[in-house]
């Protein structure tokens, strides 16, 4: 039973968003990285307020010295203080690890996200490119730009960022798939989000972890590897870097041994602290959320066509559906379904009988390959679903059609708490601002019953029930005060204590949002429970329609007299039926 709710409401203090900075300062393995980093990175930057010499002044006593005798560090083969250089080296060599670490992730994150997201042509191209770029030898090509490119190591820098970008796209893209076809990203589809911000929003999220580290890697590998290159006698000999100052070393190894000491350390150290750091940041913001809040422009209101004649009592009107697959399997035949404004209709048959295909037609969101064929006809208020735009649809979604699944569980995305989840569509959508849509969330969970919304508002997913989740999308399907409800099968994952609390929800809704509900379910029970007229299903036909009590009483079709039999009995296994399309 639905609680009372014993204190008001507030807006303050609710953690719509939590910061990286804290967690990962609380990690000893990432502060002590965070500082070595830091050292070297501020020393490099202030080289010339910092360096005791200029890196390039020599001195002949000073050649090949050893530290304390007049440079701190000593000297090098040609008297340049080693401390200097070291310092100004610095600042060359990160920028060439930034570029090259800046072009890998610009290429590869978003060809990854392009291609693993819309997939087909995109991804084909994107795939050849990168398949292209991982044959080829990398140091080989690296030497050979460097010979047609000159002695500048930051266009190598370039080039060798262009050869890493598909270690993120391989990765990127791998991530996209496994999450795009997540409920909870169909959920924010229904909910009328658009695709950048979908991926902006739950898709990057997924991807940030697993790039966070494979960044702070690829940055020790440029560094290593852009080492190497001037170690092996490339690059600009005017221009102090790391490398360089390893190869003058390496030279005079048997002179002044140690000196190869602190160009060694300081790669070493650079790179270790690198792939710490990473490390740490990946644990803490795989245990965190944090979500970019800018204020998305409020979308415009679809303009629909004139009305029909029928308006008044059909809010949507199927007429010939008939869904298929590139199998050629047809799932969906001839589908005529009214909705009326205010009404709800349950759309029952037995599983695989085509409901869900059916509302997800409405919804727009059938699977790849699904298309609507011949004549097919979905209008909403008057206006062709199937011919609307996808921009001008995405926005119906949400605001006039609202969407409850079947299962709340995977509808929610694990990394937001459920407020953000509520209060992302409420600012795209509604155009809310930041703290109207947080009011307006929480008198949404107050609404559907959750006995403490504030508490619930910043809880994540794992932390509510299935019951809970369910009412809190509940909350967001009705939070565009929609038209049109679609609700497909919204109690059978849930535990039978809560399904009754839920349905009396549904209806309560409905009556006082004056919605019209299609209610996809296999149960006569809920049927019986919530709806004014019933379509029955079966084998993608719709068998026989008709107001609930006349149809309970007298049912006509054999496939309704077995479905009511089984559900009267409960405990009678049904036995299929041979399709009679009468
Ligand atoms: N992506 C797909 N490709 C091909 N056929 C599909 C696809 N998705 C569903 N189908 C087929 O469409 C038919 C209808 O499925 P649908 O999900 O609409 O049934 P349903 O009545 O909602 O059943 P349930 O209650 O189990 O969800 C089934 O035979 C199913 O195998």
């Amino acid at each position: 039973m639905t609680q009372p709710v014993t204190q008001p409401v507030g807006v303050e203090n609710l953690p719509v968003r939590r910061g990286l900075l804290r967690p990962v300062l609380r990690n000893p393995l990432a502060i002590g990285a965070l500082a070595v980093l830091s050292v070297i990175v501020l020393a490099s930057l202030l080289a010339p307020l910092i360096a005791p010499h200029s890196p390039t002044s020599l001195r002949l006593d000073q050649i090949n010295a050893g530290p304390g005798d007049g440079y701190l560090l000593g000297g090098d083969g040609a008297g340049r203080d080693i401390f200097s250089r070291l310092l100004y080296a610095g600042r060359n060599t990160l920028l060439g690890a930034a570029i090259a670490l800046s072009v890998a992730l610009a290429l590869g994150v978003l060809s990854g996200l392009l291609s693993g997201y819309y997939g087909g042509f995109l991804d084909g191209i994107f795939g050849w490119g990168a398949n292209l770029l991982m044959a080829l030898p990398t140091m080989i090509v690296l030497l050979a730009l460097f010979q047609a490119l000159g002695s500048s190591i930051y266009l190598s820098m370039v080039a060798f960022g262009v050869m890493l970008s598909p270690g993120f796209y391989r990765l990127v893209r791998g991530q996209v798939m496994a999450v795009k076809h997540e409920l909870y990203v169909d959920a924010a589809r229904v909910s009328g989000l658009s695709d950048p911000r979908i991926i902006g929003r739950h898709i990057l999220l997924v991807v940030r972890a697993p790039v966070v580290i494979q960044a702070s890697v690829v940055a020790g590998i440029a560094i290593v590897v852009q080492s190497g290159l001037e170690f092996l006698g490339l690059g600009d000999p005017a221009t102090p870097t790391w490398g360089g100052m390893l190869q003058d070393a390496f030279t005079n190894i048997y002179t002044s041994p140690i000196a190869i000491w602190w160009p060694g350390m300081t790669i070493a150290l650079t790179v270790a602290s690198l792939v710490l750091l990473g490390n740490a940041i990946r644990d803490v913001i795989q245990r965190t959320t944090s979500s970019s809040t800018r204020l998305p422009k409020p979308q415009p209101v679809v303009a629909l066509p004139p009305v029909l004649d029928d308006r008044e009592s059909a809010l949507l009107r199927i007429r010939n559906l008939s869904v298929g697959y590139p199998s050629g399997a047809e799932v969906v035949h001839g589908v005529d379904l009214d909705v009326r404004r205010g009404e709800v209709l349950g759309l029952v048959g037995e599983s695989g009988s085509g409901k869900t295909q059916t509302a997800f037609s409405v919804l727009g969101l059938l699977p790849p390959g699904g298309t609507l064929l011949g004549s097919s006809s979905i209008q909403f208020d008057g206006a062709e679903l199937a011919r609307l735009p996808e921009n001008e649809r995405r926005v119906l979604r949400g605001r006039r059609i609202g969407y409850i699944p079947q299962e709340p569980m995977s509808n929610l995305d694990p990394c937001f708490r459920v407020g953000q989840q509520l209060v992302e569509p409420l600012r795209a959508v509604a155009g809310l601002s930041k703290r109207a849509a947080i009011a307006e969330a929480l008198s949404l969970l107050e609404r559907v019953g959750i006995p403490e919304p504030r508490r619930t508002f910043a809880a994540y997913p794992h932390e509510i029930s299935g019951g809970m989740a369910q009412r809190v999308l509940i909350a967001g399907a009705v939070s565009g005060k929609p038209d049109l409800l679609i609700a497909d099968e919204p109690t059978t994952a849930l535990d039978v204590t809560v399904q009754a609390d839920v349905l009396e929800l549904l209806r309560d809704l409905q009556t006082e949002f004056g919605m019209a509900m299609l209610l996809v379910t296999h149960n006569f029970g809920v049927v019986a429970d919530i709806c004014d007229r019933v379509a029955v299903m079966q084998d993608g036909r719709i068998v026989e329609t008709g107001d609930v009590r006349p149809l309970f009483a007298d049912p006509r079709h054999p496939y309704t007299k077995s479905l009511l039999e089984s559900t009267l009995e409960d405990s009678t296994p049904r036995t299929r039926l041979e399709v009679n399309h009468a």
